[in-house]
């Protein structure tokens, strides 16, 4: 997979985004979210044996967090499960753990484009005997994870890579790890610290982890990772900022019901306020760590109204979006979605606080700046965000980069300005395969389970 915002793939095939011909009016379900799922395969590979996951996320990141779990030793079955999206899994085995009865043939995870399976998965691969190599897409050989390569080293493993801190390397797992302090710079992503607290419980020693640097990005996901481990009865202190400490001890099995992405609900909910429309996702948590519950802080500041009832997110659009000024370094993995939104909003936004996005999929900023430009919203980078002059889109043959956010992006620019098309829609499958199904039937009055 290549393509760089400046140097997008061009030989895709091509979308035609279908455009509103009058406001949505549609109630939707979205499958589960991928952090969760795969936050809970890397539990359920450390629980004992019986651990399930129910109405998981069945996604690329989902299937190759699953395969890399299985790589490595655990055991998975599937399992009917009553929802619509795909089965429950269940853990038959966890990892095996001490060192490898032989030299083992090195083994090997494929991250494809998954930051949660390229930092989660090297502290469990430390966990087993012998290497196990990692690589990915081509894309996810520009994604930054020397922190969590440089963490692992100091707590005593060894890793061989060609000194980039990137894809690909090798982790080479004596079977145990002996923990203790260490100190990562987490500013270019949460997952640093996610990938090392998941794994800790099983460490020697534990793990004190402290992040020195720059702020780190999408903190609610690492209050997501802490909530998961005492979930499945890991001790974990995170009471001083930047530091979290955790116990070393058993990872309890679960049996844990996955929620909806409620990320994934963003571009759902963004066709109710381009269309001046209505969307209801059904599902919705009442509490969550998730990031995408910052929708009902972030939609209401273009004019949209967010009412929520039990286990249901209603919002409905004005008649004309304001512009916004919109700090989203709780939630960056929003930012696509909210920049298709500040492009048809008349007048001049500003996103703040998303540098990091230069290290996603692709580099969204430049993604972004490129292609909002291209369809007749001027955008311009600062250091940490977008300035986007929006109101006066046209139809444009929007680049997705691989990126299954570009591709919702530019599903979001199709529906107020026909004849978009969009490339390569079927890379929404990283995270969320029925897509374009869903899409369709959002327009067509739909509803869903
Ligand atoms: O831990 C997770 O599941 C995630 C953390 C965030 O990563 P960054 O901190 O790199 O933004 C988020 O953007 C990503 O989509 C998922
Ligand atoms: C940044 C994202 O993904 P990843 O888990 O690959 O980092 C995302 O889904 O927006």
């Amino acid at each position: 997979m290549t393509g760089t915002a400046d140097t997008p793939r061009r030989s895709l095939p091509w979308w035609e985004a279908p455009s509103a011909t009058r406001p949505v009016d549609a109630v939707l379900a979205v499958p589960g979210s991928k952090s969760l799922t795969n936050r809970y395969l890397v539990l359920g590979a450390l629980a004992g044996g019986g651990s399930r996951l129910r109405a998981p996320l069945h996604s690329r990141d989902t299937e190759l967090m699953l395969a890399a779990v299985r790589a490595l030793g655990a055991r998975v079955d599937e399992i009917p499960g009553p929802g619509g999206f795909g089965p429950d899994w269940q853990f038959t085995t966890p990892l095996p753990s001490g060192p490898a009865a032989s030299a083992t043939p090195a083994r090997s995870v494929d991250c494809g484009l998954a930051g949660t399976v390229m930092r989660f998965v090297p502290p469990l691969a430390a966990l087993t005997g012998g290497p196990v190599r990692f690589d990915g897409d081509e894309a996810a050989r520009h994604r930054p994870m020397g922190a969590v390569l440089d963490g692992l080293r100091a707590l005593g493993v060894t890793v061989d890579d060609d000194g980039r801190g990137a894809l690909p390397f090798t982790v080479d797992g004596t079977g145990a790890v002996t923990g203790g302090r260490v100190v990562i710079d987490a500013s270019a992503s949460s997952q640093f610290v996610s990938a090392l607290l998941l794994a800790a419980a099983r460490f020697a020693a534990g793990l004190r982890l402290e992040h020195a640097g720059p702020p780190i990005p999408s903190l609610p996901h690492v209050q997501m990772t802490v909530q998961a481990l005492r979930a499945v009865g890991v001790a974990v202190d995170d009471g001083t900022p930047d530091v979290w400490t955790v116990e070393p001890g058993a990872v309890r099995p679960f049996d844990v019901a996955i929620e909806p992405d409620l990320s994934n609900a963003g571009p759902f909910l963004a066709a109710a306020l381009v269309t001046g429309g209505r969307v209801t996702i059904t599902g919705w948590p009442e509490r969550t760590t998730q990031g995408g519950d910052h929708w009902r802080r972030i939609l209401p500041a273009f004019g949209a109204t967010v009412t929520s009832g039990p286990g249901r997110l209603t919002v409905t659009g004005p008649a004309r979006l304001r512009p916004v000024d919109l700090d989203l370094s709780a939630a960056g993995e929003l930012a696509p979605t909210v920049a298709a939104l500040a492009a048809v909003a008349p007048g001049r936004s500003r996103l703040h606080g998303i540098a990091h996005l230069r290290g996603h999929e692709t580099d969204r900023l430049a993604a972004l700046r490129t292609e909002l430009t291209r369809a007749g919203a001027p955008t311009t980078e600062t250091e940490d965000g977008l300035v986007v002059d929006g109101g006066r889109l046209h139809a444009a043959d929007i680049h997705s980069y691989a990126d299954h956010r570009m591709a919702t992006f530019g599903a979001v620019l199709g529906l107020v300005t026909p004849g978009t098309r969009v490339a390569d829609i079927a890379t929404t499958a990283k995270t969320l395969p029925e897509f374009p199904d869903l899409w369709a039937r959002m327009l067509t009055g739909g509803r869903s389970r």
